[in-house]
């Protein structure tokens, strides 16, 4: 019986050892970019959730310290490259040879098991095509502009307003942030799709809060193995949340068709089209007769799910984030209360020539984006075709990974990034600059398109937020935690803080 057993575990023995030498020295590696060793059937999984489990980005960043700042990453069956500098995000992410986005059978789930929608199109076909239609629409329907803006968000601020008052009043001052940041957030995305906006418990919008914080809650680092692991998603449904994330993705979806079909039925987008979703149904009915045509109704409720995965949970994140940043830096929160007092009439929204003003609220913001880095490691790249990076080869279709915290934490630049310091984007007479070096949004092609939609809507909310209230810590309570918890977007744990109404 032992013989038995020592011959199996001499066996299982050898073939790790095969397995290890194939990995890292058999296979062509000699041209690829250095990295840690990479273990059989996990690659480097393991070492990355043993420097640090919960935080996979500051694993990574500590691993290339030791491999440099173009890093070979084995995740379980995907050869990927994790860049890490500002400067070689810089240099490549803004080519075209690194402009596609890695694409699984997992990611395929939320998308009809295609590469429809925005955010995972194709590059550069259809990417153009339908990225160009998704930035003339929110040009023409005027998001981006402030005057056009302003009307859109004033209704949100005035309910969240109203909501944090009623609940500090029934909770004797203390408000949990939970989400708290997610139904404005929503409808303003909405308001783009739609034209409209939902009232405060509509019971559809209810719904769809619902269903993207349930769609949040079921990205887990659990569920990142599928990034690894794709084929897993149907051998441990449960295990890896992928039950769950289906249910998400169907509710979604239907929602979405559901209103494309009530627009079909109107019929008003044939004439004079409101929104985004009509301008796309008469684009659709344009390329009818065309067989290439990428303007179909799979791809429009991915747009749409697109927009409401990428545009909310981001903005949600952001501002939970800088009230919790408020709540530890009492200075700060005075500082940006004094300026906001004198320059934005009390009632009122900073209007376009006021914003230019507002040098200590837009370093604020600046800060928090910095500070809070929510999309910690950027929407993973791929690959057009073979690179050559410095002296290594990215061979073509490589899952490429920007670790955007990284350079929003690189001490050689920033020299304290673990304080919450606005004025390090100020100039010496208190005005707001600009740093190349804060990149929130990302880089290139594929950076962000919701970027002014989001800055604007913030600079409102944040100035509304310190217009009324003032953020403290709960007393005899300990301080809220800074530690955060990651999916793919990076949010604060739920908090507890003292509302004090300044009216
Ligand atoms: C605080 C707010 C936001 C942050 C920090 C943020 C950040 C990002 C980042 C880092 C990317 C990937 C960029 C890259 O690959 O280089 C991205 C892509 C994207 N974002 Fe945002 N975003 C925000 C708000 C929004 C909003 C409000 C919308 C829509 C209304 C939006 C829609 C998108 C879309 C559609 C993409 C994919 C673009 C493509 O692949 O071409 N985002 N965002």
């Amino acid at each position: 019986m032992l013989e038995i057993f020592i011959s199996i575990l001499f066996g299982l023995l050898t073939l790790f050892l095969v397995s290890l030498f194939n990995q890292n020295f058999i296979k062509n590696r000699k041209h690829l970019a250095p990295g840690p060793l990479r273990l059989p059937i996990f690659g480097n999984l393991l070492q990355i959730a043993w420097i640090n489990s919960k935080e996979p980005h500051v694993a990574l960043s500590k691993l290339a310290e030791v491999h440099g700042n173009i890093m070979s990453i084995q995740l379980g069956s995907v050869y990927s490259v994790c860049l890490n500098s500002f400067e070689v995000m810089d240099e490549y992410l803004t080519k075209h040879e690194f402009s596609d986005r890695y694409f699984n059978a997992w990611i395929g789930e939320r998308s009809f098991h295609k590469r429809v929608g925005l955010v995972f199109a194709n590059y550069p076909h259809p990417f153009n095509q339908i990225r160009r239609f998704c930035l003339k629409n929110l040009k023409d329907l005027g998001f981006g502009k402030r005057e056009k803006m302003h009307s859109f968000i004033q209704a949100e601020l005035v309910d969240l307003v109203n909501e944090l008052k009623s609940s500090v009043k029934k909770n004797n001052g203390i408000h949990t942030f939970n989400n708290f940041f997610n139904l404005p957030s929503l409808n303003i995305v909405w308001s783009m799709l739609a034209g409209t906006r939902f009232e405060q418990n509509d019971p559809k919008m209810l719904k769809l809060v619902k269903m993207v914080e349930d769609f949040a809650a079921s990205l887990s680092l659990a569920n990142g193995v599928l990034l690894a692991f794709p084929e897993w998603k149907d051998w441990f449904p449960n295990l890896t949340g992928m039950s769950t994330q289906r249910k998400c993705f169907k509710e979604t979806n239907d929602f979405f068709q559901e209103f494309i079909n009530e627009r079909k039925a109107l019929g008003i987008y044939k004439t004079c089209p409101e929104n985004l979703v009509d301008n796309f149904l008469r684009e659709m009915d344009a390329g009818m007769a065309d067989s290439e045509n990428v303007f179909t109704e799979q791809t429009l409720v991915t747009i749409m799910s697109d927009f409401f995965m990428a545009g909310s949970e981001t903005a949600n994140s952001t501002l939970s984030w800088f009230v919790l940043y408020l709540i530890l830096n009492p200075k700060v929160q005075s500082k940006l209360q004094k300026e906001v007092d004198l320059l934005v009439p009390k009632g009122t929204l900073p209007d376009a020539e006021l914003e230019p003003k507002m040098h200590y609220v837009r370093a604020t913001l600046a800060e928090t984006h910095r500070m809070a880095s929510v999309v910690l490691l950027g929407i993973p790249r791929a690959t057009t075709e073979d690179m050559i990076c410095g002296t290594f080869l990215v061979p073509k279709g490589t899952n490429v990974i920007a670790n955007l915290h990284g350079i929003h934490y690189d001490k050689s630049y920033w020299k304290d990034p673990e304080n919450f310091r606005p004025e390090r984007f100020l100039d010496e007479n208190g005005n707001f600059k600009n740093d190349p070096r804060l990149r929130p949004f990302g880089f290139g092609k594929r950076a962000c398109p919701g970027e002014p939609l989001a800055q604007i809507s913030l600079i409102h909310f944040i100035t509304v937020l310190v217009q009324n209230f003032t953020f403290l810590p709960v007393p005899d309570e300990p301080l809220p935690s800074m530690d955060p918890v990651c999916g793919v977007t990076n949010f604060p744990q739920v908090y507890r803080a003292l509302v004090k109404c300044r009216c």
